[in-house]
């Protein structure tokens, strides 16, 4: 039916390294490219996770050029993927903090799996670091602008009923039938002409692209100079640390 599955696959926990990031994004632009395929459901191949999000390992104890080359492709693949002529479809099968959240936030429509211990939302602010604008907009387009605020604030993690209740994911089902409802879900979605479906997806989303798309190199700079900053550098060491306590 003209459906492709990607799976994420980057183990331990699906971190979007630069070269998942580039792998990413060349697979969705030649998906795109191939007019066989009107449709994408993202899921993940790694258990419990879906994506940890960025890869902190990219932001901490690296060069300024490492940082602006990691985020110029953090950039691409968000324009690409909100700005994606198909439908997409998350199947969200496990844990989807910051990052992990946008890749959902992206999608048209979000199919959770019903496990407390998975929890979704942009928790940047418990690592001592700040959403960028653009996470902001997508999430204040998703979920309002007071419960952005808050969340924002807060860093919450929902679980998949608060997620759900505060719209942060459009269905939350069974374990075992989140790929299934995803495809359901896209059948209902693949009934709709695309071209009416296009302009309307478009209509929504391209002042939020737009935004960035008219700074993204001041956006570059401004992201280079914050995780250069030796508190911002702290921070994230403190944060790495408290992941790798938790193990032992
Ligand atoms: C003034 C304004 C200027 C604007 C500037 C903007 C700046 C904004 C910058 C960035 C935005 C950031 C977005 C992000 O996505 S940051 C990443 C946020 N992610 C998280 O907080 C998730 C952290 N991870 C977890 O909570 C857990 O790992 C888990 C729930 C995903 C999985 O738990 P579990 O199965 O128990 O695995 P472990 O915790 O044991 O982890 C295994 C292994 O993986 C490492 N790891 C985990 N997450 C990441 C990650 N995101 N990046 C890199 N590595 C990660 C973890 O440390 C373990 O490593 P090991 O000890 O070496 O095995």
């Amino acid at each position: 039916m003209g459906v492709a599955v990607m799976k994420l696959r980057n183990p331990p926990v699906n971190s979007l390294s630069l070269e998942c990031l580039t792998e990413f994004t060349i697979s969705l632009e030649k998906l795109e490219n191939d007019k066989s395929i009107r449709g994408v459901i993202l899921t993940s191949e790694c258990p419990g996770i879906f994506s940890a999000g960025l890869d902190l390992l990219e932001m901490y104890g690296r060069n300024p050029a490492h940082y602006a080359e990691y985020w110029k492709n953090v950039q691409e693949l968000w324009l690409r993927l909100y700005t994606s002529n198909m439908i997409l479809v998350s199947a969200i099968n496990g844990a989807s903090p910051a990052g992990g959240c946008l890749l959902a936030l992206c999608c048209d429509y979000r199919v959770m799996a019903d496990n407390p211990k998975y929890t979704i939302g942009l928790n940047e602010s418990l690592l001592g670091i700040v959403a960028p604008f653009w996470f902001k907009d997508m999430y204040v387009n998703t979920i309002g602008h007071r419960e952005a605020e808050r969340a924002l604030q807060l860093g919450t993690l929902f679980s998949p009923a608060e997620a759900l209740k505060v719209g942060v994911v459009d269905e939350v089902v069974p374990e075992d039938q989140v790929h299934s409802k995803a495809r359901s879900v896209m059948t209902k979605w693949l009934a709709i002409p695309d071209h009416s479906r296009q302009l309307t997806k478009n209509m929504m989303r391209k002042a939020t692209a737009d935004n960035l798309i008219k700074q993204r190199e001041a956006d570059i700079q401004n992201f280079t100079s914050f995780i250069s900053k030796d508190s911002i550098q702290k921070s994230l060491h403190m944060y790495l640390e408290k992941l790798k306590q938790k193990k032992g």
